[in-house]
């Protein structure tokens, strides 16, 4: 069966409650189906960067990494919001192994534009390691640090993390952020999104800031992947039980 690769963001690590119910929603679903889980951690590294009195600034969505805050965001990201996922996968009874997309030679990772700093764009490489743990029933959690060839350290925007992963291993991608999914101008909820619509949206900016990088991201894995990709809500874990017997959920993201 096609593995779900599952990406978390936003304030969700952290939020203790929300994680235990969709952990425990994920560890039903990983004993039916291989299961990887992707996370980002945005809120984190503000709080980081707010306590060490940096700034930092978003272009296009990501977030502009200095040499000096790489530490730090690696810190935030590979180190606590990491560990503090694979801490509540072991409390529901999930056997998790902590990764980064350093790791297995996974992925290829290299800078982008300069004016984004030590930003990382990815693509699939070597899929070894991953199916090796999912083969013995690990859940691989995996942070969105990667590092180029010259073996410098990158930070990755964990949307984009996730598709290289669903890339990777063909399976199927599930984006789970704090909105219920892609809403328009009034706030609703829209079930299905192509993408001429999509880009319409961001022309009259109803799409915006990390939404236009998460749709985006959702796009680049929809035509790859071949099947749609679910934009929903980690305060819903209801919603991917639904999920699971094939009903709608969030937003579907379909290819051209
Ligand atoms: N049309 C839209 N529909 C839903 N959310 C949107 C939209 N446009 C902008 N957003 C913003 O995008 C945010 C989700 O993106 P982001 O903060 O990057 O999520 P995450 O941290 O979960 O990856 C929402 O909280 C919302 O503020
Ligand atoms: C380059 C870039 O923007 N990296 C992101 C990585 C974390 C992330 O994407 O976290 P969310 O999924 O919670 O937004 C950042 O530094 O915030």
């Amino acid at each position: 069966m096609k593995p779900l690769i599952v990406k978390v963001g936003g304030a969700f690590i952290g939020d203790a409650d929300a994680a235990r119910l969709l952990l425990d929603v994920i560890r039903q679903l990983a004993n039916k189906r291989p299961v990887v889980l992707v996370h980002g951690g945005g809120p984190i590294v503000e709080q980081w960067m707010q306590a060490l009195k940096l700034k930092t600034v978003k272009i296009d969505g990501l977030r502009v990494t200095t040499q000096e805050q790489m530490p730090y965001i690696v810190g935030a990201l590979a180190g606590t919001a990491n560990k503090q996922l694979v801490a509540q996968a072991i409390a529901v009874g999930m056997n998790p192994v902590g990764l980064a997309l350093t790791d297995g030679a996974m992925v290829r990772c290299q800078a982008m534009d300069a004016k984004y700093g030590a930003v990382g764009s990815v693509s699939p490489n070597q899929a070894t390691l991953l199916t090796v743990l999912l083969s013995e029933n690990f859940l691989p959690v995996i942070s969105s640090i990667g590092a180029d060839e010259g073996g410098n350290l990158l930070n990755v925007n964990a949307d984009q993390a996730a598709t290289v992963i669903a890339q990777l291993l063909h399976g199927e991608l599930l984006l789970l952020s704090d909105v219920p999914g892609v809403l328009d101008a009034d706030k609703r909820l829209l079930a299905e999104l192509y993408p001429s619509q999509i880009a319409r949206l961001i022309e009259q900016q109803v799409i915006r800031d990390g939404m236009v990088v998460k749709v985006e991201a959702a796009m680049t894995a929809a035509s790859s992947i071949g099947q749609p990709v679910t934009i929903a809500s980690w305060k819903e874990p209801e919603a991917l039980l639904r999920l699971i017997d094939n009903q709608s959920a969030g937003t579907r993201i379909y290819p051209e």
